[in-house]
């Protein structure tokens, strides 16, 4: 017999002497995928009305039992899981006993706590190599975890070092080192530490708290499923052996009961001969399953995924709300599931973080320029979770890189969709609002084409948009717009008064430092006075200097966007939009 089978057997059967009860037909098999999972055998589908397991409430592992160990006051009330914790450690790590009450709780819980698997094991990122980390670099998974680990650092920290003198194991003041070492280090970065959490050594040390962690995230049961036992916080778990052994499916029905001091579990939904008894978490989406309990689901109806933004703090949420946002603080977060899309709010909220001074509201510019930006972030996202590293060293665990991928694979789901959705919204505000494109300006405006023709020896827009120079072409065009009152009436037809003004403005209000006549130095002398030799009718008219450069490039930043769907530019009035 394997060993985790003998393992198993041995639960099973320390569990049936402390009362415990299973039904006949089922078997719990283990495989690498899955771990231990419970087989339906019988030959009849099971009647739902029966009890499928029950476990004494004496055969849990509680809150209780750890204060009566450790003492009621050395946890405040709202942390009162970090007590189990340390119980868990103590029982799975002391190679002494635990006694409690004159119960020898080691003796008692030895089977069980035997089948707990490790870290890896749980295969949450949190025990990840650095190589493993880099499979999930980037997501939503990896900073979650980057922020939670100092939390459980200090936790761990504030409460073994409260613990009496005379529990602690020699090994403590070693133990207590990895904190010293925590909090003097400026740069804390945990893959340093990864084979440190992955050896529990002392039951005081934080790698057996870290691991127990992650067995109560993976496998506890929260507390107000007795309703006897009012559980001092809203969070507080406990450990029901044999009821947690089986695995999850979201679509799961099941009841769970405590009835004449026995927990109860029922499945709700036929059960017939070869089928999974699976229990269900709750609905998960796969950044917690994976952080929590170390598996994905690749269809899971309780995925979604989300975009968050700081305000940055020198704009006013209150002017936010005058510009016709609903937000409350300088975070804001949007959440995408498989009902709800990212909302046009986002892009409203993007248009007032790209909007001038001068706009107050949402207008045609800021809201095109806010949804550029979304579909760059949205890009830049997908671009992430598409990356699929190639693992070099063959060490690593061929389930993480498979969880890694589902994962990713289903977040990017979201933002593509969102992607999409935001191409067909640009469309649609392009196709109603009709901005001026670049496109247009040089069919129209035929003397500048040419003169373009002449400059840069490209002889159609399709060869210009493709190129560089196009950025250069608009530049001189919003000049050329600036100097409109030195050209033949004919020509001024086609450079229109909206952007003449915003350049002039532009002209009577800015101050052009030192840095930026610097910049724009080489890039002028590149031009002129060539171009105003070649073409005086064009670029001899009006003021060419370099400060007409850096007014047009100004210019360029507030009122030109170019598409993302095609790349095609367009020049964008402040129209007013409504939210
Ligand atoms: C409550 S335990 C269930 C028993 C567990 N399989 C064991 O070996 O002890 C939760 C763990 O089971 C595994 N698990 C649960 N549901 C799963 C599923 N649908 N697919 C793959 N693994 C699952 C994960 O490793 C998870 O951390």
């Amino acid at each position: 017999m394997p060993a985790s089978t003998q393992k198993l057997q041995s639960l099973l059967d320390d569990f049936r002497s402390a009362g415990g009860f299973i039904d006949k037909n089922i078997s719990f098999e283990f495989s690498d995928s899955k771990g231990i999972h419970a087989i339906y055998t019988g030959e009849q589908n099971f009647d739902l009305t029966k009890d499928l397991i029950k476990v004494p409430e004496d055969y849990t592992i509680s809150v209780t039992l750890a204060e009566e160990l450790f003492g009621l006051t050395i946890v405040p009330t709202g942390n009162r899981n970090v007590l189990l914790l340390f119980l868990l450690a103590k029982l799975r790590f002391d190679p002494n006993d635990t006694i409690i009450n004159d119960v020898n709780v080691s003796q008692k819980f030895r089977s069980y706590i035997d089948i707990l698997p490790t870290g890896r094991e749980i295969g949450s990122p949190l025990f990840w190599t650095a190589e493993e980390r880099d499979l999930i670099w980037g997501t939503d998974v990896v900073s979650s975890m980057t922020g939670a680990v100092p939390q459980f650092i200090k936790s761990w920290y504030t409460t073994v070092s409260k613990f009496n003198k005379n529990i602690l194991p020699g090994t403590a003041e070693e133990d207590f080192k990895f904190y010293e070492n925590f909090k003097t280090s400026k740069d804390f970065k945990q893959e340093q530490f990864v084979s440190y959490y992955n050896q529990p050594q002392s039951w005081t040390s934080f790698p057996a708290y870290l691991w127990a962690f992650a067995i109560l995230t993976s496998r506890g049961f929260p507390l107000f499923i007795n309703p006897d036992k009012k559980a001092k916080d809203v969070n507080e778990a406990f450990l029901l052996p044999i009821f947690d052994l089986l695995n999850h499916d979201n679509k799961s029905k099941v009841e769970w009961e405590l009835k004449d001091e026995n927990y109860t579990f029922k499945v709700k939904s036929e059960l017939s001969k070869g089928q999974e008894v699976l229990n269900s978490y709750g609905p998960k989406n796969n950044e917690t399953l994976l952080l929590n309990y170390g598996f994905v689901l690749e269809k899971n109806d309780a995925d979604n995924t989300g975009i968050s933004l700081r305000i940055p703090d020198d704009l006013s949420v209150v002017e936010a709300r005058s510009f016709g946002l609903d937000i409350k603080s300088h975070e804001v977060s949007y959440k995408i599931d498989h009902e709800h899309k990212l909302p046009i709010e986002f892009v409203n909220l993007l248009a007032f973080l790209v909007k001038t001074k001068e706009e107050k509201t949402l207008t045609l510019r800021n809201q095109v320029k806010g949804l550029k930006q979304l579909l760059q972030i949205l890009t830049a996202k997908i671009e992430i979770l598409k990356n699929q590293p190639v693992p070099q060293n063959n060490s690593i665990n061929g389930k993480y890189i498979k969880n890694a991928k589902i994962y990713k694979n289903t977040q990017r789901q979201f933002f593509q969709t969102a992607f999409e959705d935001f191409l067909k919204v640009e469309k649609d505000i392009l196709k109603k609002y009709k901005p001026l494109s670049f496109k247009t300006v040089f069919k129209n405006d035929k003397r500048f084409a040419s003169a373009l023709l002449l400059a840069f020896g490209i002889d159609s827009y399709e060869k210009l948009s493709k190129t560089d120079d196009i950025n250069h072409a608009i530049l001189l065009w919003l000049i050329r717009v600036g100097n409109k009152k030195h050209y033949p009436q004919d020509e001024r037809a086609h450079l229109p008064d909206w952007i003449h003004d915003k350049y002039v403005k532009l002209l009577q209000t800015t101050k052009i430092t030192a840095n930026e006549v610097h910049e724009f130095t080489p890039y002028y002398n590149s031009l002129f006075p060539k171009l105003a030799e070649n073409i005086p009718e064009i670029f001899a008219k009006g003021d060419w200097n370099l400060r007409a450069f850096v007014i047009a490039e100004k210019l360029v930043d507030e009122i030109v966007v170019e598409r993302q769907a095609n790349n095609e530019m367009f020049i964008l009035h402040d129209l007013r939009l409504q939210i």
